[in-house]
């Protein structure tokens, strides 16, 4: 559905200095999935966003959105493409003297869509996102959550084949964040539309995403589905995702050391009651941990404490059991 293949984008600025923004990007984000992008400032997520809405030209490599190249489009040809690609940004940005209907009319009115089609269209996105009694409300009559619900609608009015979510819960509290990450699983099961969402936040990813890049310095450095990346338990993006607990200085005594457990299984699976048994019996004790499922699979993240004498014995009675254990540095 998208791919980049070996993307460069590369500013110039006044003064000749080149900035290598995407510096050989390839990611292929599969149909129907919600994948996530995460990088810290100026990694190249806004960049990225750009090239895949083709409002900037690559310097090279491919952009294949739906199997065409939109770095290759005529500009007719690529006004055309853009329809295939719904964006939501963190602010809706809806337009205020319009009503909600008026506001996810607009781009199908753009598009020269008749009257007729338009209002059906608008009256199903609105039910799509939960706000059909609100068609007539002006935006600033509507909560910040149901002004992103509008944008949503209005993103999709034009039956995307693809949305782009740029940072979309990130002026929202938590509990409106976990009701518009909600929409948009329910508006990709319903639709069949593919998601990419660019955030900073690992809860948006945890919360939604089948699978998640992490991107530096204008290149992919890690990439997979949700379960292979927290499997990969010593990768950045499995640390960041399932951080190891926290233990309290106090918590270990004189004479013990820390060993991090990581362990990962499919539902079903008894892995968490095992390794419990297993650390009982090597008379550790759980200064803290986790344990939850993420995509397909269970994610365990224990800190034991015990004797530093016991460490070796017990390190290899728990990578005997399959799990990654490591003395904490
Ligand atoms: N129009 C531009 N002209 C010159 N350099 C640019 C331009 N846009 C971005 N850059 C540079 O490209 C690099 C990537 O920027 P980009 O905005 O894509 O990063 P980002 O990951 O979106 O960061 P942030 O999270 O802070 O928005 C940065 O070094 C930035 O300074």
């Amino acid at each position: 559905m998208i791919s980049l293949r070996d993307v460069h984008k590369v500013y110039t600025l006044r003064d000749g200095t080149e900035v290598r923004a995407l510096d050989g990007l390839s990611l292929d984000v599969a149909p129907g999935s919600i994948h996530g992008v995460v990088g810290t400032s100026g990694a190249g997520k806004s960049t990225l966003i750009r090239c895949l809405t083709g409002l900037e030209p690559v310097t090279s490599g491919q952009v294949l959105v739906s199997g065409r190249d939109i770095s290759q489009l005529s500009s007719r040809e690529l006004r055309e493409a853009r329809r295939q690609i719904g964006m939501v940004f963190q602010h809706a940005n809806l337009l205020e003297q319009r009503t909600t209907a008026q506001n996810v009319a607009y781009p199908l009115y753009l598009a020269g869509v008749r009257k007729g089609e338009r209002h059906e269209t608008v009256a199903r996105m609105l039910e799509l996102v939960d706000l059909a009694d609100r068609g007539s409300s002006y935006p600033a009559q509507l909560s910040g959550g149901q002004q992103q619900r509008v944008g949503i609608a209005r993103a999709l009015a034009d039956q995307p084949a693809v949305l782009l979510c740029d940072e979309p819960t990130s002026a929202l509290d938590p509990e409106t964040t976990r009701s518009i990450l909600e929409l948009i699983r329910d508006v990709r099961d319903r639709l069949g539309v593919t998601v990419i969402i660019i955030t900073h936040e690992m809860s948006v990813v945890r919360s939604v995403c089948d699978s998640v890049s992490l991107l530096e310095a204008g290149r992919i450095v890690e990439s997979g589905p949700i379960e292979d990346v927290v499997s990969t338990v010593t990768s950045r993006l499995s640390r960041e995702l399932v951080p190891v607990p926290a233990v309290p200085d106090d918590a270990v005594h004189p004479g013990e050391a820390v060993i991090d457990v990581a362990l990962t299984a499919h539902p079903g699976q008894p892995a968490a009651a095992q390794i419990l048994a297993l650390v009982a019996a090597q008379g550790a004790d759980v200064a803290g941990g986790i344990f939850e499922t993420l995509g397909q699979a269970q994610v365990g993240r224990l800190a034991l404490t015990l004797p530093a004498e016991r460490t070796e014995a017990a390190l290899a009675v728990l990578r005997d059991a399959g799990v990654h254990a490591e003395v904490r540095a």
